[in-house]
């Protein structure tokens, strides 16, 4: 299957960089070197090639760099040379807080865009990182974040649809809380309840695709266990028994009648804004949140795993991977199981770890060596 590759990455005062450029023939790639060296911040850089706030779902004013003892927010750029799906492609972000407020500039070949979004006609760039461990004990915003990370990169509409309900969901709260009239009431939830159900079913259609996914490859699940996911919201409740046009009717009822309840609480109840993902380790039939820590980090290694091979065969194109300290924890067979199966995904993979002897048994791979500042051939 062909793949989204990065040619060329020049950073400019980003993070810990106050320059920096990488140039990579295919991958995989390896980042190794001390704690603190910048490794995660060469894959933070890549993630801003996709949608939203990048890996650490950063501030933008925080990502300039900043020489010790400086103060105040410095402009930052990202520009990657990539293989994408339409050929080959600059692209190009960053942020100016002199000029661009909160505001991430983007460009392709030079060419202004309006957001990020068009960079996912290009390549998509998925991640795994050490902050993701806790997903299944934290919060259900946690993973209903990363629930729209997974429709986002087969869906390319869906952020805009979720930013639309949540803006929607705010007029509405706004509204109660200055008792606006019945009628502006009446027609922000019917724009409520369209795009709640938009957002419903393009979350409960992905994890459908993806539980298939996970269903196909259920044999070589050995290694990482499979997962069995589930959605638990309203809107999708209904969706499951009723026509999408009765679905919509219904939850527009359900927001008339809760109008009282909510202007207490100041915010809406019930609705797609706070649906869960559950998550059980498929073979134990246990939720994940119950399973061992390294059941959970299994579980997710198999989930990104099944997830990228989901976009691969959607988009006919393998997506980026940003594997962030995940090889180092791993055991030998599993490290191997895992090497083998980004080599069956054909994606380009970028991996960090501390230590080099942890990469030893992948073949092929590009290696660098980060120090602070600076990046170079191992
Ligand atoms: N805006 C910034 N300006 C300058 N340096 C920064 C900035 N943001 C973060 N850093 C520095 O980047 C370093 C962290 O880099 P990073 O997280 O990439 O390390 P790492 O190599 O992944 O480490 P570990 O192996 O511990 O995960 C820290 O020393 C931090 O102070």
């Amino acid at each position: 299957m062909p793949h989204a590759a990065i040619r060329k990455l020049t950073l400019t005062a980003f993070r810990s960089y106050p320059s920096a450029q990488v140039s990579v023939a295919d991958g995989p790639v390896v980042l190794t070197g001390p704690n603190g060296a910048g490794k995660t911040n060469i894959l933070e850089a890549l993630s801003f090639l996709s949608p939203g706030r990048g890996l650490r779902r950063a501030q933008l004013g925080d990502v300039g760099h900043r020489a010790p003892g400086a103060a105040g927010e410095a402009p930052w750029a990202v520009s990657a040379l990539v293989d994408g799906a339409l050929g080959e492609v600059r692209l190009g972000t960053g942020h100016d807080p002199a000029q661009e407020g909160g505001v991430r500039r983007c460009r392709i070949d030079g060419e202004g865009v309006p957001s990020a979004n068009a960079f996912l006609d290009h390549l998509k760039v998925l991640w795994l990182t050490p902050e993701m461990d806790g997903l299944f004990l934290g919060p259900p915003g946690d993973r209903r974040r990363y629930l729209d990370r997974l429709v986002l990169a087969v869906d390319g509409a869906h952020g805009t649809r979720v930013n639309g309900l949540e803006r929607a969901l705010r007029s509405r709260n706004r509204l109660l809380e200055e008792n606006g009239s019945a009628r502006f009431l009446e027609a922000v939830e019917h724009e409520v309840a369209e795009l709640a159900v938009a957002v419903a079913a393009a979350r409960l259609e992905t994890v459908a695709r993806l539980g298939a996914e996970i269903a196909a490859h259920r044999d070589d699940a050995s290694l990482f266990p499979f997962a069995e996911l589930a959605l638990d919201g309203v809107v999708e409740r209904l969706i499951a028994h009723f026509p999408a046009l009765e679905v919509e009717d219904r939850y527009r009822v359900l927001l008339r009648d809760n109008r009282p309840r909510d202007r207490a609480a100041g915010r809406t109840l019930e609705g797609p804004h706070l649906t869960d993902l559950s998550v059980s380790h498929g073979e134990k039939q246990l939720p994940a949140a119950r399973c061992s820590t390294g059941e959970q980090k299994s579980l997710l290694i198999g989930l990104t795993l099944s997830h990228a091979r989901l976009v691969a065969s959607m988009q006919g194109f393998s997506p980026i991977l940003l594997l962030d300290d995940v090889v180092a924890y791993l055991d030998s067979a599993r490290r191997t199981g895992l090497f083998e199966a980004l080599a069956r995904l054909g994606a380009q993979a970028w991996m960090t770890g501390a230590d080099p002897a942890a990469f030893a048994a992948l073949d092929r791979a590009e290696r660098f060596e980060v120090a602070p500042g600076t990046i170079g051939r191992a």
